[in-house]
């Protein structure tokens, strides 16, 4: 039975030292916890000895404390009555915009994806922006997708009937009516409070698929539900927690709620680290974040003992088909082949963890060249080579897909499409530039099928002289 703990006892756990907050009625001690907290210990600490229900709601879903904490951090209930009043208001927790949602261009003024980048420069708290836009370090990773696309340059072929085009792909059994979907990202809530909700709806109006991340603000079932129909597919991004029951559980949560793949991140092991966010706490009187590997290993989202040897672990709990994102070698890619996953996303976490490892689209050279027997078109029925990082542009997803990709991922676009209280028609008029941009190239390069575009279409010799001649296979 849950101990009763008043509000006199709770209030004495105020400091760094020891550390308790109150969440939906029940007593957590989150004093290990502190270090890790993405979003700061400044944060959990204004809320030490108090009641956190509003401060927690604000940025993440209900489910979340009781996912990533150890059971044992539950320390009791507390006593009715007690601590009823809440904590911070939702700007000390996220921010002020330093632009108003008012004075924001109208949706319709914005032409490329880089214009919803400036709009939410504006509009996003310092703190937002930091976490959206930041990359691990020195950035290098984060700058180096976009060089590496632009160093691919396009072959198109002329005088062929290119009047009427085809988007759609298939992914993963599902039909998309665009080789792309929509990477998951956490702390929506700077972007907009509905941010999952909206983005599982969009996917569903334009036939499109949302990957979920594990840590929403918004709760699971709540994402599930704005789907448009119960045949939506949408896909699950899993931090696989070092606690298996746990792990197991919530992988049969989302099955049981309908979740069309289980997306296992791989490329993070411990949280990468991002000096602009750890700026942005400095300024505001906080302590950069201290969270070093041991710290990332004692509690919390990420698991720093996940191995290959936990796939069998995972089949086991689960039917759905299973993809890990974040490889970031051919080594590991055929690695990942050998040990019966459905696919990869090549990725760097939008250059978020490692600062200098090489750009996906180097490491999908890198499998063109030393193992591209996992491109072809038998291999890719069981098995789909998905890459994300830095796609802004129909031309980046045509030079992926001529490559061997069998479809994109696009990440902090969506959630800059989301500011300004653009909200659900932000969302759509992202894709809609990105159906119209791979629309008018797949005509301009001469295909009218995504199975059209050809490696032959692209000249990626100038970034292929980047590609490691140093593999071990
Ligand atoms: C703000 C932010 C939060 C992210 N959160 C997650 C996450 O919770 N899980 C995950 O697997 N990837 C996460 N990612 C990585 C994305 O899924 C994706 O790999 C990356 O953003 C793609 O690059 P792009 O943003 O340039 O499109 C996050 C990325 C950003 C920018």
């Amino acid at each position: 039975m849950a101990i009763t703990i008043e509000g006199s006892e709770v209030a004495k756990h105020c400091t760094r030292d020891s550390c308790w907050v109150v969440i939906h009625g029940k007593v957590w001690d989150v004093t290990n916890f502190l270090d890790e907290h993405p979003g700061g210990v400044g944060l959990i600490l204004k809320c030490a000895g108090r009641n956190a229900t509003n401060s927690y709601e604000t940025v993440h879903n209900p489910e979340l404390v009781g996912e990533m904490l150890p059971a044992e951090c539950c320390v009791g209930a507390i006593k009715p009555g007690d601590l009823a009043e809440q904590d911070l208001a939702n700007e000390d927790i996220l921010g002020n915009g330093q632009a108003t949602a008012a004075s924001s261009p109208p949706l319709t003024s914005l032409i490329n994806i880089g214009d919803f980048e400036k709009v939410a420069e504006k509009c996003l708290s310092a703190a937002g922006w930091a976490y959206y836009s930041s990359g691990a370090e020195g950035e290098i990773s984060l700058d180096d997708t976009r060089r590496i696309f632009n160093k691919i340059s396009l072959r198109p072929r002329i005088m062929r009937n290119v009047e009427s085009i085809s988007t759609s792909i298939n992914i993963l059994g599902h039909t998309s009516s665009l080789p792309l979907y929509i990477s998951p990202t956490g702390l929506g809530r700077y972007a907009h409070k509905e941010a999952e909700t909206i983005l599982s709806s969009v996917a569903g109006d334009e036939g499109i698929i949302y990957m979920m991340p594990t840590s929403p603000s918004q709760s699971h079932d709540a994402i599930f539900s704005a789907r448009i129909s119960k045949d939506q597919p949408l896909f699950f991004q899993l931090y696989s927690s070092r606690d298996r029951s746990k792990a197991k559980a919530l992988v049969q949560k989302v099955e049981s709620l309908g979740a069309s793949a289980i997306f296992v991140t791989v490329d993070s092991p411990v949280l990468g680290r991002r000096e602009r966010d750890d700026r942005v706490k400095v300024a505001a009187g906080e302590q950069a974040t201290q969270a070093g590997v041991a710290k990332s290993s004692a509690t919390g989202l990420l698991n720093p003992t996940l191995i290959w040897e936990d796939l069998k672990w995972l089949k086991g709990v689960t039917r759905l088909p299973i993809v890990l994102k974040g490889v970031q070698t051919v080594e590991d890619a055929i690695l990942a082949h050998r040990h019966g996953v459905q696919g990869i996303v090549l990725s760097n976490h939008g250059g978020r963890s490692l600062d200098t490892a090489q750009a996906p689209m180097l490491t999908l050279l890198e499998i063109r060249k030393y193992a591209p027997y996992l491109l072809s078109p038998t291999i890719r029925q069981g098995f789909q080579v998905f890459i994300d990082g830095g796609i802004r542009r129909g031309t980046d997803i045509i030079k992926a897909l001529a490559l061997g990709a069998s479809a994109v991922g696009v990440g902090r676009p969506f959630l800059y499409s989301l500011t300004a209280e653009y909200g659900k028609a932000g969302a759509r008029r992202l894709v809609q530039m990105l159906r119209t941009e791979l629309e008018t190239s797949m005509a301009l390069i001469g295909a009218v099928e995504v199975t059209d575009l050809a490696p032959e279409m692209v000249n990626s010799e100038r970034a292929e002289s980047e590609v490691s001649r140093r593999v071990k296979l």
